[in-house]
């Protein structure tokens, strides 16, 4: 099989008299060529001890670590030929951004031809120009485009990121993460990212890997996950907000809004927005429902747009969307339409989640 292949693998670590943890419980997951897959879950998942077992930071409890399939167990962490990137980009202080680049080319190259190597990098990530700068002068956000020329240099079969944008904020983050996935994708590099950013890795990836407690919850692309999250945990942990039965009286609207998309479902699960306020006919494109309305709680203006928290009987208090700048008085009734693309539908058998 071509690609990374991590079949059944379990990491544990010593945790003193208590006997052991276990961080990764069997997980198995395919990364074919060229593709790029992220490890999304919440603090503590599992997802960076995996990420280091397959680089061979940390030693196998069970199961089975390969590419192109020869397994690379017992192979050290700088014969796998995998490259390796972090949260800090851990740059050289003492030589230059051009240095620091170059570092990765490993002595193949010489002269003139490893000047344009490290110049067609530094273009690839947007640092055109930059070589001769220290590195201590420049900001976050450049130092981690130095981090991924570097890590891209000796071009590794596979590339593993382990949180390499959660230092910056948030705006330069949403930035970067677009510049990330294009420099892979120019590169045709196959990577695993590590993230606890439900954006970020719904930006940067072709599949996103939802762990939880050390397992593997739902693998698919990002609108497959966001279309058909597996489970309420996935849906809950992707940003779903409220969860109604389809028997439920208020679903009715729901499941009119979606079209019968819910024959094989048990539960629907809406977004931020499934809901939108109802102004004066201005809820464009969305399906027209005045049977639901809901008392306003609070308004928060955010970009372009207003949130409104509504309560709406027998849902609870939900994030409507509605235009900019709209004023409502808390405890005011709002009619609402639905979107019918922040609902979606979970499986009818799903076993009750377990206690958090
Ligand atoms: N070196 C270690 N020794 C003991 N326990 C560890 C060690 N590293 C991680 N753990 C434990 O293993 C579990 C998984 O940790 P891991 O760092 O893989 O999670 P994570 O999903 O990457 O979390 P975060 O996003 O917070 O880094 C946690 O319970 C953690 O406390």
């Amino acid at each position: 099989m071509s690609g990374l292949e991590v079949h059944d693998v379990v990491v544990r670590y010593a945790a003193g008299r208590r006997g052991s943890t276990t961080a990764v419980d069997g997980v198995t997951l395919h990364v074919e060529r060229g593709e790029v897959v992220a490890l999304l879950g919440p603090s503590g998942c599992g997802k960076s001890s995996l990420l280091r077992a397959v680089a061979g930071l940390e030693p196998l409890a069970g199961g089975l670590v390969a590419f192109d399939g020869r397994s690379v167990d017992g192979l050290p962490v700088h014969r796998r030929g995998f490259g390796l990137m972090f949260q800090d980009g851990q740059l050289f202080p003492h030589r230059d951004v051009a240095g620091n680049v170059a570092y990765g080319l490993a002595g193949s190259e010489r002269g003139p031809e490893r000047t344009a190597r490290v110049d067609a990098l530094l273009e690839l990530v947007g640092l055109a120009g930059y070589g001769p700068r220290p590195v201590t002068t420049l900001s976050g956000g450049e130092r981690q485009r130095v981090a991924l020329a570097r890590a891209l240099a000796p071009q590794p079969r596979l590339l593993l990121l382990d949180e390499p944008l959660s230092a910056l904020d948030r705006a330069l983050r949403e930035r970067l993460a677009v510049d990330l996935r294009a420099a892979l994708v120019a590169t045709g590099t196959t990577a695993v990212l590590v993230t606890h950013d439900q954006d970020e890795a719904f930006a940067v990836a072709d599949r996103v890997a939802v762990m939880d407690r050390g397992r593997l919850l739902q693998v698919g692309t990002p609108a497959d996950l966001w279309q058909r999250p597996a489970s309420r945990r996935v849906a809950a942990f992707l940003g779903y907000e409220a969860f109604v039965p389809v028997d439920a009286a208020a679903a009715a609207p729901l499941l009119r809004a979606i079209d019968g998309r819910a024959l094989t479902g048990g539960v629907l699960a809406l977004a931020e927005g499934a809901f939108v306020v109802v102004d004066r006919g201005a809820a464009g494109t969305v399906a027209q429902d005045q049977g639901t309305k809901g008392a306003v709680v609070a308004v928060t203006s955010r970009r372009g747009r207003s949130e409104v928290q509504v309560d709406v009987d027998g849902i609870g208090v939900v994030t409507a969307l509605g235009p900019v700048g709209v004023r409502l008085d808390p405890g005011s009734v709002v009619a609402l339409a639905v979107d019918p693309d922040a609902v979606a539908v979970l499986p009818l058998d799903e076993p009750p989640a377990p206690p958090t």
